[in-house]
């Protein structure tokens, strides 16, 4: 049994009981032998997806972020509202070709494909405190990206805080520099 000591392991415990219950998973998309954690049916529930935007708010008020960086796409969707409880600007890191002005670009590897990540060249500078969220940390290529385009600003990367880690993909051992918050590991 997991003792609950503080109000952030309440917090987490309470948006690990959320995600087992509204993620749903969804054999071989977007290829086969892939196992995709669907997380439309806990943004269509206020109050499931009330409790996983709690506890990673709790985690970025913890670490003392003062900006969030959201991934494209579905680290939008937490991002925003993780920043608005903590008072955090919202920085977006989005797939190569969206954003309007000059950017940094990183390319990387993931669970099923490539992409390359861009930021705003002046989204983040010194004296930034980082917080990277998204759903998934799975081989760890979209978040090890993301926190060299944030350092390349020369913001400092507080950690990443995602909803959920497939540990078999072994994420973490690719962002050894990086505070891990997971809501839940699978
Ligand atoms: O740890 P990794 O192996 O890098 O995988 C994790 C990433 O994969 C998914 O994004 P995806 O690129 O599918 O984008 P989406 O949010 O637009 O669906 C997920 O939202 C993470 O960003
Ligand atoms: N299995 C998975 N489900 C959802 N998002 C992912 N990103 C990388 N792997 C994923």
């Amino acid at each position: 049994m997991t003792s609950i000591d503080t109000p952030q392991d309440a917090a987490l415990a309470a948006g690990a009981e959320a995600l087992r219950t509204h993620v749903r998973d969804v054999h071989d998309f977007p290829q086969p032998g892939v196992v995709f954690k669907d997380i439309t049916p806990l943004l269509a529930t206020p109050a499931a997806f009330g409790t996983v935007i709690g506890a990673l708010a709790e985690t970025a008020r913890r670490a003392g972020a003062t900006v969030v960086a959201g991934i494209e796409a579905r680290g939008f969707l937490l991002a925003a509202p993780v920043a608005d409880r903590v008072g955090a600007g919202i920085v977006p890191i989005r797939k190569q070709g969206k954003l309007p002005g000059r950017t940094v670009a990183e390319s990387y590897a993931l669970e099923y494909g490539t992409a390359t990540l861009e930021i705003h060249h002046d989204a983040v500078g010194p004296g930034d405190r980082v917080l990277i969220v998204d759903d998934v940390l799975a081989t760890g290529g979209t978040a090890a990206a993301a926190a060299n385009l944030i350092r390349h600003g020369g913001a400092e990367v507080l950690g990443l805080a995602v909803l959920m880690e497939l540990t078999f993909l072994a994420g973490r051992e690719r962002i050894p520099s990086l505070d891990v918050t997971a809501l839940l590991a699978i």
